[in-house]
């Protein structure tokens, strides 16, 4: 008798998307895996924004409570949805292969640009703050819920385009619908954006966490986002803080590439530096420092008192 993997996921139709892709990685490397389906918090609560319900776990924190149990012996997020600092118990043992990180703006209006004085719906404090530093004619009006329902209110009239991940679009086939891809200087990804997170209980059996890891995780991809998220680790971020890294792996260097925009975007930051890809948090804490000397810090000071008003 071989042992099934129960994956937990959020039921959202992305979320799904993320679980099946891991069960596939699963079953390619010959282990028997099922999906199980969580509710989060994060999934019920649409009339508030993330950044006010509190960013500490709100799509995680129903999945860590059935890995506990042992209900579930993996719960599947988008990195980027999971905090720098997991609670006590739980550990990340895979990063997927990351899709391409870009954010992108998706409509049926193929004149949507940049340049124009369009509406975007968007809900993350980043790009919001980002718009307002490079183009601060462009209006944003705050858009929440999962892919399909964002899609919804655009074609409704709330905007004439929406601001995603390419990851999220792409995964949900909007393909078609992607109208310009950004620049990745301007709009550098949120920490992780692109790639799928495996998290377990540190006490999940040892050999069963090598086998998942082994089928699931991707060298490169894990490189990038040890440092991404060791950066966000001492900002203490989570998603709803607007800042951003990009990592890439240069031969045997990592270049990380992040930094912070205020919330009202008068002011960015934004610091490349690169280390050995060996010591990955090391490049990532390397850049906090950085990127506070640079004022950084009196900027996240100020978003995090605005936030937490
Ligand atoms: N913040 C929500 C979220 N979390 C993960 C994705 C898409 C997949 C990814 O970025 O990895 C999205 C949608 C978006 O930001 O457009």
């Amino acid at each position: 008798m071989s042992q099934v993997v129960k994956i937990g996921t959020r039921g959202s139709k992305l979320a799904l998307w993320q679980a099946y892709h891991v069960e596939e990685l699963l079953q390619k490397a010959g282990l028997k895996a099922e999906i199980v389906i969580i509710d989060t918090k994060g999934d019920q609560i649409l009339d508030v924004s993330i950044a006010k319900i509190g960013s500490k776990g709100v799509f995680t924190q129903e999945l860590e409570d059935q890995l506990l149990d042992g209900r579930i012996d993996i719960a599947v997020h988008s990195a980027k949805d999971m905090q720098s600092n997991l609670p006590e118990g739980f550990e990340i043992i895979a990063f997927t292969e990351r899709e391409k990180e870009n954010d992108v703006l998706v409509s049926h209006d193929k004149s949507v640009s940049l340049k124009k004085n369009v509406v975007l719906g968007t809900s993350s404090t980043r790009r919001v703050s980002t718009l307002k530093y490079f183009y601060p004619h462009v209006k944003t009006v705050e858009v929440r819920g999962n892919l399909q329902t964002r899609i919804r209110k655009m074609e409704e009239g709330l905007c004439d385009a929406l601001l995603l991940a390419y990851a999220g679009a792409h995964r949900m086939e909007y393909d078609h619908m992607i109208v310009a891809e950004l620049d990745l200087d301007e709009f550098t990804p949120a920490v992780g954006q692109g790639s799928v997170a495996i998290e377990v209980a540190e006490k999940l059996d040892p050999v069963l966490k090598t086998k998942i890891a082994a089928a699931c995780n991707h060298l490169e991809t894990s490189l990038r986002l040890r440092a991404e998220r060791a950066y966000l680790r001492v900002l203490e971020g989570g998603c709803s803080i607007p800042v951003f890294a990009l990592a890439n792996l240069v031969g045997d260097q990592l270049t990380l590439k992040g930094g912070i925009v205020s919330l009202d975007g008068k002011e960015r930051i934004s610091i490349l530096v690169e280390g050995n890809a060996g010591q990955p948090e090391k490049i990532g804490e390397e850049l906090a420092d950085r990127v506070f000397a640079a004022g950084g810090k009196v900027i996240l000071d100020q978003i995090k008192s605005t936030l937490n008003k």
